[in-house]
């Protein structure tokens, strides 16, 4: 069984003559422990696309099957539960808590869930640790630096042990040399087990990617796979 089954899905925005179509029929298959990118010009339909496979929006049309279940019949608060069950997140500008510690922020998504302070800790540290971020585990992510920002981020991720990481332009912050070091973390991160999906212009962000969706008006253009493009 496929983990992400995407069955002719449109979006449309807006309403009468201000109409969108955002994404025209598009069919997906993603098995688990797969690692994609999606590419397309500006406008494509990229981020429309992830939104939706991330349950965070529902396709005006189509049927989208996450891991055997239709997410396009659920209620609200049913497609939030599997969301945070399944899907974790990385974003290019890296939607941290400003606010708070490096600590609170990777131990995030692990509120919702029953599990006691001292579980918490322990996930915590050893995703802190992990990523090399322990020693920054008291600061305030505002006194970061970029590459060390989007590793929290990825700690964030890590630490929800979701199947599936979306990720919307997540070098797109950050130098060349961060950008490849983050890239390096996906890679080991799917050796795991872990789907990641990737949205990016930058073909060297794609090479290291196992298949490569290009998009072009809202229409899948090209679905090739390969080992290591
Ligand atoms: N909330 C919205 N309301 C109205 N139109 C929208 C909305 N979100 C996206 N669109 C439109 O849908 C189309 C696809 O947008 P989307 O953001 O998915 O493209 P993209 O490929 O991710 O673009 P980019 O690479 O610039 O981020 C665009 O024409 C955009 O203007």
């Amino acid at each position: 069984m496929a983990l992400i089954e995407l069955e002719n899905i449109y979006k449309t925005y807006g309403e009468d003559e201000y109409t969108t179509v955002a994404l025209k029929g598009v069919d997906l298959t993603v098995d688990n422990g797969e690692f994609i990118s999606i590419m397309g010009p500006s406008g494509s339909g990229k981020s429309t696309l992830l939104n939706i496979i991330g349950c965070m929006d529902v396709p005006t049309k189509g049927v989208y099957r996450l891991d055997g279940v239709n997410v396009t019949t659920l209620r609200d608060k049913e497609l939030s539960r599997i969301r945070n069950q399944k899907i974790s997140f990385v974003f290019q500008h890296f939607a941290l808590m400003h606010h708070f510690t490096v600590f609170e922020n990777v131990a995030l998504p692990l509120w919702k869930r029953e599990l006691s302070k001292k579980e918490i800790k322990e996930k915590v540290d050893h995703y802190l640790e992990k990523l090399g971020i322990a020693h920054l585990k008291k600061k305030n992510v505002s006194k970061l630096s970029g590459g060390q920002k989007q590793r929290v981020a990825i700690a964030r991720a890590m630490v929800a042990e979701t199947d599936i990481v979306l990720a919307d332009e997540p070098t797109g912050a950050l130098d060349q040399e961060n950008g490849a070091r983050l890239m390096e973390l996906f890679c080991q991160m799917n050796e795991e087990g872990k789907c990641i999906i990737v949205i990016t212009h930058d073909e060297k962000v794609a090479s290291y990617t196992k298949r490569i969706v290009r998009i072009v008006d809202g229409q899948i253009h090209s679905d090739t796979k390969g080992e290591r493009q």
